[in-house]
């Protein structure tokens, strides 16, 4: 007597409010990384294909940074949890959560890696920067000071990184604090940051949610774009499903995430 096991069984499906058919468009035309209204041509063809063949399976490296306290791990928790805690809880090196997306039928996953802002904890967590393709730097709109460390925050993540492989992201958090004047008055100033650094810009708020999943539906779907552009060109016509392929052994896959913590750095 033989079982029927299913190929896949391993991974649950990808939840229905993760899949990604159109490119979210960005927060501010000043300050995007592109403001194309659908995805590369190249890119939607190429998906098209590896529906007919082999099931891929494509992760990319997110790692979130800011000083402390700015919302790290409340932005991380609202999208991936949809929870929202005001008590502070500092991140003691770095933790990280795995999100699965669909995007143009594809599978897809961020690997977003909160790291901690206290000074004490940052050699923890700066040995995890290596090997981001997409880095994204937080400040809290009502706290200027977070907002001045926002080059140090860029400079420590691309020492470990190759600046011109990385896509960048400047967040302002809290948005929910700041009134409506205040608020436009620091977003000329992070719009201007922001196309200096050729980031693209975003403000959100974990508690209320505004812009949450926005954001990181965008994030997804411009990481997902520039993988398969890379991989399209190193690879000809080689269909992208077949590049990476991970077997069901996997341990990591097993779980939706993982948490790795330290406590001293010393
Ligand atoms: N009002 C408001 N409070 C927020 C928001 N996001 C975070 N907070 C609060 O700010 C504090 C710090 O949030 P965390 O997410 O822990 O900050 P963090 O950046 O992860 O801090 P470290 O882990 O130390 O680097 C907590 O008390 C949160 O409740 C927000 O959008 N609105
Ligand atoms: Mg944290």
């Amino acid at each position: 007597m033989s079982v029927r096991v299913p190929a896949m069984s391993v991974l649950p499906p990808i939840r229905k409010d993760r899949v990604i058919a159109r490119l979210p468009q960005c927060f501010r035309k000043e300050a995007a990384l592109h403001t194309k209204e659908d995805f590369n041509n190249k890119v939607k063809t190429a998906c098209q294909e590896q529906r007919t063949g082999t099931v891929g399976f494509k992760i990319s490296k997110v790692i979130v940074v800011g000083d402390l306290a700015v919302g790290k791990t409340c932005l991380i928790n609202r999208f991936c949890k949809d929870v929202f805690d005001k008590n502070y809880k500092a991140t003691i090196g770095v933790d990280f959560e795995m999100e699965r997306f669909e995007v143009l039928g594809v599978p897809f996953s961020l690997q977003l890696w909160d790291t901690a802002g206290q000074e004490r904890f940052k050699c923890i967590a700066s040995t995890y920067y290596r090997g981001a393709q997409v880095v994204i730097i937080t400040f809290d709109v009502n706290d200027i000071g977070s907002f001045s460390h926002v080059r140090q925050w860029l400079e420590d993540s691309l020492k470990e990184n190759d600046p011109t492989a990385v896509q960048l992201f400047l967040v302002g958090t809290k948005k929910d604090l700041s009134s409506p004047a205040q608020y436009s008055q620091m977003e000329q100033e992070a719009l201007k940051l922001a196309q200096e650094l050729s980031a693209e810009y975003w403000a959100v708020s974990s508690l209320t949610g505004e812009n949450v999943n926005e954001f990181f539906f965008r994030v997804a779907s411009l990481a997902f774009e520039t993988s398969v552009l890379a991989e399209l060109e190193k690879s000809g016509s080689r269909q992208i499903g077949e590049v990476v392929r991970i077997s069901s052994n996997s341990s990591n896959l097993n779980r939706s995430s993982k948490k790795k913590q330290s406590n001293c750095c010393q």
